[in-house]
């Protein structure tokens, strides 16, 4: 897409409870016409309960903003960042709303989810499109979308850093427990979703995807889980000290109806299989998010943990790329891209560059009562951009 003059970002993510009265409305924010079970959110909670109802998300969202900020700074690029979420207050409505107030008018949005699927990238755009329309800011401001960036260098890097040591680490327990030959695999994890979900990711026709991620790179399964193993494939390469180590792709996370297939493995099923193959230790690589959130510090580092100390099997969780100084650095470089001031679109594996504008129907997903919700940042966007 031609550069832009953006006048502010958008730092948009999910959002997170702040204290224990938080919990079950946000719990009821984020499964609202769902289908999720009253018992699975009730287990959840606990997970939120057990650190005082608190998010590690949002405390993470505002660092990651003061470092975006901080970046810009330093490369004397003069636009501001604002936070808004999909979950939880600020919500993005009210974020736009204050930017319009403000006097921006072409805003950049920028997640904190690098995949393409309806959780990571269509229902972001929703979000904006259905806030501009509930506002009445449709036609008077415009707000596009920083490509997915799972294959950047930027998201990469923080993860052959995470790679490198957790290697070093498991060779360690494994000799102290004087099997110093033991065998590792290295465990890629990401968000399960629903079947349907993952096999409507990405442009409807996929033909828009040749010379992108062409169809015959990812034959055997879905875009999303394609995306990821490409990225699993990525690190793995840059990082000489895994030659000869197995790795494998898993889902963890999984909610809604039991009779709704998700993507599997479930990492502790997993981990039942490779004790059984006689695996020694796992490094899990949680590829599938931004920071180490709750998804992250229950299901991996407290339930996968525990699942694998009951197995016997070395454990170690490689850091998300959070902060990450290559992270930050990579995000600024999309935001250049679109604002004009840098030319070349990276990308790393052997995935392209993600597209800056949806192609048509790309990740729909058809509500309940058959209509689809309001979008930007696609060539059959309903929330057109105003005419500046
Ligand atoms: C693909 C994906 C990502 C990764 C990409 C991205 O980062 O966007 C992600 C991230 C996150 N998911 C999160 C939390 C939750 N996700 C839920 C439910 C769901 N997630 C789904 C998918 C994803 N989710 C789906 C298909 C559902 C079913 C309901 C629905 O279709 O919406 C539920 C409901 C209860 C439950 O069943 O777990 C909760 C509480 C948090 C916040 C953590 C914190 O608070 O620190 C984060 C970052
Ligand atoms: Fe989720």
């Amino acid at each position: 897409m031609s550069p832009k003059p953006y006048d502010a970002i958008l730092l948009a993510s999910f959002g997170g409870p702040e204290g224990q009265d938080d919990v079950i409305p946000f719990l009821r924010n984020v499964t609202r016409g769902r289908g999720i079970p009253d018992e699975r959110l009730e287990e959840v909670a606990t997970h939120y309960r057990a650190n005082g109802g608190v998010s590690p998300i949002n405390a993470q969202n505002r660092a990651l903003k003061a470092a975006l900020e901080a970046e810009l700074a330093v490369q004397s690029i003069d636009i501001p960042v604002y936070w808004g979420n999909r979950n939880w207050d600020p919500f993005i409505q009210s974020t736009l709303e204050e930017m319009y107030e403000k006097g921006h008018r072409r805003v950049l949005m920028l997640s904190t989810s690098a995949y393409s699927g309806y959780s990571s990238c269509r229902q972001y755009r929703e979000d904006a499109g259905v806030a501009l329309r509930a506002s009445g800011l449709e036609g008077k401001l415009e707000v596009d979308k920083v490509r997915q960036y799972f294959n950047t260098p930027g998201f990469i890097e923080p993860s052959v850093d995470g790679l490198k040591a957790a290697i070093a680490d498991v060779r360690q327990q494994l000799a102290e427990t004087g099997n110093p030959d033991g065998r590792i695999t290295v465990v890629f994890a990401t968000h399960s979703i629903p079947t349907s979900d993952a096999e409507a990711a990405g442009p409807k026709d996929k033909s828009y995807l040749d010379g992108v991620f062409p169809v015959s790179e990812w034959k055997a399964t879905d875009l999303y889980s394609a995306q990821h193993l490409a990225v699993a494939e990525e690190i793995m390469s840059r990082v000489p000290e895994a030659a000869g180590l197995e790795h494998t792709l898993v889902f963890q996370s999984r909610s809604g109806a039991p009779h709704v297939p998700w993507l599997e493995p479930d990492i502790n099923d997993a981990f039942e299989e490779y004790k059984k193959d006689g695996v020694a230790g796992v490094i899990v690589m949680p590829i599938g998010f931004v920071s180490d959130h709750m998804e992250v510090v229950w299901d991996l580092d407290t339930e996968a943990k525990d699942t694998a100390a009951e197995l016997g099997l070395a454990f170690h969780r490689a850091p998300t790329a959070g902060t990450h100084p290559a992270f930050v650095s990579g995000l600024v470089e999309l935001i250049k891209e679109r604002l004009g001031t840098s030319t070349e679109r990276v990308a790393a594996t052997t995935c392209g560059a993600w597209f800056d504008v949806c192609r048509p129907e790309c990740c729909v997903k058809v509500m309940r009562d058959g209509t689809t919700k309001p979008t930007i940042a696609a060539v059959d966007a309903e929330v057109k951009a105003p005419a500046l």
